[in-house]
């Protein structure tokens, strides 16, 4: 009784520290510096630190670690000083917070007592002690299982006071190069990218002007994470779905596997590269001024100029630019040689009007447009042959001529839009990149998807996200080293979490069931307070329909997943729901999801429609795809059938089995 008061008193202290600063802050008049520069950067500086303030919600701190030296600190989401400049209370991403987090009773780090606060408002309402000296109980597993139960409302939300050893270790691991993070589903891979960008952003001060992007695999996905950033204070993050990347809409055009496999891989990004360059054509002429004066350009000086530019620029127009001043650089400096009379700018202006100079600049490196450049992959076998003829077979080749280039923006498929990525990169100097990006279900993603978030990365600095086993389909990545490889990331780390805190062990064992030998796959804290069901029916939509009502009655948000064969009669039997399927945001109760949209969501119960069905749906099904449907619930899973379940499913002894059929 005596801690809780001494804990309200530290609270109250704290609380009533912040509501000085805060005030003092936003009353504050513009804050004079020493010129109009300085003064503007001084109101910026105070602009963002009341956007902090108010934007990061939830309690002041969470916790509190007492040291063998006596020492008491707690950890929250601000710094927090009393008007004595005694620190209240550290913020979460702070150095000092470190052992809050990572103290283990087998590694103590000073720490003798962890304490996980419960605040509600401004109210202490509770703790939970942890004694680092001694074996004690998993009080950290207790707490997120709490937290994990708590009804889902179809927004993810933030995990500071519970981040455990292993991903705080990933979270503030430095932003050099690549960190893969392998985890299967519901280990926290998503929060721990998510906090890894927060993190990231306070201690390198720089990356909030380079910028961070979090790409997700869809809309539904991203309005899902969309808050978690914001509600730890750090508004700025660019959050996108891998197919809007470079802002093309695209429509969901069939187009075979084997084109869409074909025009994912890696080798059509070597094939860009030399169509475009190829482009260059090196002949050299003469160009004549007036008409006695006769300037010789050979076709080894028009070498010299590409390779030097090509040495100091990536991209092809800025190269091309680059080389037209060089071009009339040289061109001048041999008139002037003959006659000095006019300046070297004279000179070059003159050049630069001359038909000669012209003709020979656009056909030695001509002018190209995205669009043009992948319409080039599609057209003309003998240029084909000879850019790719290493690379790709008669077949492929011929596989390309047979279909078009996409020409209108509504025909984009998403291998359009990498291919169109790919080439915006090639030629336009404007590329926008940024200092660290954040790829979550990466596992799905084609080598030339991955390299659009590559090639975003300043310096390859990225985090990965994904979960070989959950790999769908169509999806191309096998393994981390090859995929990376072809996506021209070299260096690159991978780390592994291996504890699923989402997914209860029954639904573990169910779900691990279908995946072959060796695969990746994570171990439950807990298991099912809902048996697994089976329920063998004759009328898909009416059964579905009735589980998922049960469950939205009984246990919370619902997510009833269906492959597209059977999509319009349970969508026609569903009662009140939300129909996700066209990126709709999730709600509380039943929402209606495809295999597409169900990468990486979570709900209270989920309802998977169909299993056989699920293996032979292209692109998002197959073992990957009914893998990922069955393990996105916290609580309760039913699964409806018409045909006989899947082989691996049946012989399984957590599921229960019942028949919904007409006797007749
Ligand atoms: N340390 C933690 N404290 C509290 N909750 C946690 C913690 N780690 C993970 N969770 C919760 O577990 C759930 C699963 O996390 P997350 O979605 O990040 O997993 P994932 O590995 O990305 O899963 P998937 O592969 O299915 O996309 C989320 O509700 C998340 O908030």
């Amino acid at each position: 009784m005596q801690a809780l008061e001494e804990e309200q008193k530290h609270l109250d202290e704290t609380s009533a520290a912040y509501d000085l600063a805060f005030a003092a802050l936003v009353g504050r008049k513009r804050s004079q510096g020493i010129d109009d520069f300085a003064n503007e950067a001084l109101e910026q500086m105070r602009r963002e630190r009341i956007r902090v303030y108010t934007e990061a919600s939830g309690p002041l701190y969470f916790g509190r670690i007492d040291q063998t030296d006596g020492d008491t600190l707690y950890v929250g989401r601000h710094a927090v000083w009393s008007p004595d400049n005694d620190l209240l209370s550290v913020n979460w991403r702070a150095p000092a917070a470190e052992p809050f987090y990572a103290a283990t009773a087998h590694e103590p780090r000073g720490v003798k007592k962890r304490r996980r606060l419960d605040i509600e408002e401004r109210k202490v309402v509770g703790f939970v002690d942890e004694t680092l000296t001694q074996d004690d109980d998993d009080h950290l597993t207790d707490a997120i299982v709490e937290d994990i139960t708590r009804k889902r409302v179809g927004e993810m939300r933030q995990i500071i006071s519970t981040i455990t050893p292993d991903q705080y270790e990933l979270i503030s691991r430095e932003a050099e190069g690549a960190l893969v993070i392998q985890g299967g589903p519901g280990t926290g891979k998503t929060a721990v990218g998510l906090h890894r960008a927060a993190w990231l952003l306070y201690t390198d001060p720089e990356l909030t002007r380079q910028g961070v992007l979090v790409v997700g695999p869809n809309e539904t996905f991203i309005r899902y994470i969309e808050q978690v950033l914001p509600a730890l204070g750090e508004g700025g993050v660019e959050q996108r779905p891998i197919g809007s990347l470079i802002a093309q809409p695209h429509g969901e055009v069939d187009e075979t596997r084997e084109l869409a496999s074909l025009k994912g891989s890696a080798r059509i990004a070597v094939v860009m590269e030399r169509l475009l360059w190829g482009r260059l054509s090196l002949e050299g002429g003469e160009v004549p001024f007036g008409r006695r004066k006769v300037v010789t350009v050979t076709p080894e000086d028009l070498r010299e100029i590409v390779v030097s530019v090509r040495e100091r620029t990536f991209s092809y127009e800025a190269g091309r630019e680059r080389f037209r001043e060089r071009l009339a650089g040289l061109i001048a400096g041999r008139l002037l040689d003959r006659d000095s009379l006019a300046g070297q700018e004279e000179a070059i202006s003159a050049v630069r009007k001359t038909k000669e100079y012209q003709r020979m600049t656009t056909k030695a490196w001509p002018r190209e447009s995205p669009e043009a450049l992948v319409e080039r992959l599609f057209k003309n076998r003998a240029r084909l042959t000879e850019a790719a003829g290493d690379l790709l077979s008669d077949d492929e080749i011929s596989l390309l001529l047979k279909a078009s280039a996409a020409t209108k923006r509504k025909d984009m498929t998403p291998t359009d839009v990498a291919l169109l990525d790919e080439a915006h990169w090639l030629i336009d100097p404007s590329f926008r990149r940024f200092g660290h990006v954040v790829v979550d279900e990466a596992q799905n993603l084609t080598p030339m998807e991955l390299r659009m978030t590559v090639r975003r990365a300043r310096g390859h600095s990225l985090t990965i996200l994904g979960d070989l086993s959950q790999r769908t389909a169509d999806a191309g990545v096998s393994s981390w080293d090859a995929v990376l490889d072809e996506a021209g990331v070299s260096d690159h780390v991978v780390s592994e979490l291996t504890i699923s805190y989402r997914v209860p062990s029954d639904f573990l064992v169910l779900a691990g069931t279908l995946l072959p030998e060796g695969a990746p796959a994570p171990r439950g804290v807990r298991d099912a307070p809902f048996p697994a069901l089976a329920i063998d029916t004759d009328d898909l939509g009416a059964s579905a329909a009735r589980v998922a009502a049960r469950y939205a009655d009984e246990v919370g948000s619902v997510g009833v997943v269906v492959p597209h064969v059977h999509m319009d009669e349970v969508r026609a039997a569903l009662g009140d729901f939300v129909d996700a399927t066209g990126g709709a945001p999730l709600g509380s109760g039943v929402n209606l999801i495809d295999l597409h949209v169900a990468k990486g969501l979570e709900f209270d119960a989920i309802v998977v429609v169909e299993p056989e069905a699920i293996l032979h749906e292209r692109p998002d099904g197959g073992v990957g795809g009914l893998y990922t449907a069955l393990t996105r619930s916290t609580r309760a899973l039913a699964i409806v059938h018409a045909q006989p379940l899947p082989e691996p499913l049946r012989h399984t002894t957590v599921l229960r089995t019942e028949t919904d059929r007409n006797p007749a």
